[in-house]
Parts: structure tokens; sequence; C-alpha cells
């Protein structure tokens, strides 16, 4: 979020409210994601973070307030994606969802969308464990497989709820540097997330706390991206 009146944010949130079973969940929240930039939304367990990436990904609709996305190619990474454990899907199918989401389902992928699983994979530390079942992966895995279906989507606008959450470190590094590559190439990243390293490299900062902005703020020093690769 910015105070920024720059033209044509990639989504512009004004005055979104949410009602879940009688509850407040979302208060008159205003936001703006900008190309290539980082967003955080922090705030404790229970504060709205999941709704408010819901809403931009336009899974849930706002019960007052408007949401407008100036771009159809968004990837949404929820914090638990329902892939089937009944599927017989592999690792590299469930990557390569990604990749149809920007060419069109079920279409033939040419050798640029292989390379781009590929490479995807490869950033992922996915590669060796591309041919086996998804269902049979460890959470962590899981975890990584659908981050790394997000990636192959190539979107403009980047939605991910709480990706490094039960990674270990390496993963969790990679994780940093797949996102500091699509903010390079030009993608919004908007990351649900608790993790101190993303918060302090992000461009903006949404904090809640029961459904309301108490803060969306540049952190001081600003992104530290740097070290990335
Ligand atoms: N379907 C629902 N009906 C009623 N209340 C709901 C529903 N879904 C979520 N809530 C409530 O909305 C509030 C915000 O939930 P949300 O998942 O957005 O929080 P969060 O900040 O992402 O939390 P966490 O850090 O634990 O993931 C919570 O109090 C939750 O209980």
């Amino acid at each position: 979020m910015t105070s920024s009146t720059s033209a044509a944010p990639l989504a512009h949130l004004e005055g979104v409210h949410v009602e879940l079973g009688g509850r407040d969940v979302l208060c008159h929240v205003d936001a703006r994601v900008e190309r290539a930039s980082l967003t955080a939304i922090a705030g404790p367990n229970g504060a709205g973070k999941s709704t408010l990436l819901e809403v931009i990904a336009g899974t849930r609709a706002p019960s007052s307030g408007a949401v407008r996305l100036t771009t159809d190619a968004v990837g949404f990474v929820p914090q638990r994606a329902a892939v089937s454990e009944l599927l017989p899907v592999t690792v590299r199918d469930v990557v390569t969802v990604g990749a149809w989401g920007r060419l069109g389902a079920w279409r033939r992928l040419d050798a640029v969308a292989r390379d781009a699983v590929d490479d995807v994979l490869d950033r992922l530390a996915l590669t060796d464990l591309q041919r086996r079942p998804f269902a049979e992966l460890s959470g962590g895995q899981r975890q990584r497989a659908l981050l790394a279906q997000g990636l192959a989507r190539r979107a403009d606008l980047l939605l991910l709820d709480e990706p490094t959450t039960a990674l270990d470190a390496d993963s969790g590094r990679r994780i940093r540097d797949a996102v500091a590559s699509e903010i390079r190439r030009g993608a919004a990243v908007v990351c649900v997330t608790h993790d101190e390293g993303i918060i302090a490299g992000a461009d903006h900062v949404i904090r809640l706390e029961a459904g309301r902005v108490v803060d969306a703020v540049r952190p001081a020093g600003g992104p530290s991206r740097s070290h990335s690769s």
C-alpha cells in the first residue's frame, strides 16, 4: 500500500469491507499494488490477512467497497491448496498447471513453456522430485510444488499466502530468491507472511489488526533484495 497516486496500479482496493458469519473480518481497507513491487501483509493470527489476499485474488467478494485489477494474469497460491490425494498427478503435472494458466487449459506446451517449467522446478529444488506422485510428498515439498505452480504462471500479480511457513532454511531462501526474481521481471508480489526477512525486504507493508489497517508503510531502510540472485 502506498500514498503514491501514480497511474494504473495492478490492484486498487477502496473501502473494502468483508463480513463473515456476522463479524467484521475486514474494515475499510484501502490499498494500491504497483508493478515490480513486493507488498507484505502482516499481523497476528486471525487479523484478516488471508481474507484480504482472497479479496485481491477475486475468490472472495467484499461485502462492500471496490476491488479493481488492471490485469487478468493473476497467480494465487493459497495457504492450503486443494490437490486431491486421489488424482494420479506428478509434481511436474502440478507445476505445469501454472503454465497452462498462462497459455490456456490443456494446450500442448511449446519448448519455451517446457523450459520455463524446468527452470521453476530447478529454482525450487524440485527437479529430482518431478516424477513423484504429488500425494506422496511431505508437507514442505507440497508447499514448494504449489509455489512452483504459481511461479510457472508468470503472472503480473502473484499472490502468496505464507509461502515460507513450515519450510526449512534452504527452501525459504529459494522462495525469497524466486520472489525477488519475479519482481525484477516486473511482477507485483503480494505476500501474507510472518517472515521478518520478507517483511524487512518489502516495498510496502500492510499491517492488519482485527481487520483494520493499523500501519501501511515502507519499512525503514527500504527493500533489501540485493542478496538475492
Ligand atoms: N467462513 C468464515 N466464517 C466466519 N468467520 C470466518 C470465516 N473465515 C474466516 N473467518 C474469520 O475471519 C478472521 C480472519 O481470518 P483470516 O484467515 O483472514 O486471518 P489471518 O490473519 O490470515 O490468520 P492466520 O495468521 O491465522 O492465517 C478470523 O477471525 C476467522 O476466524
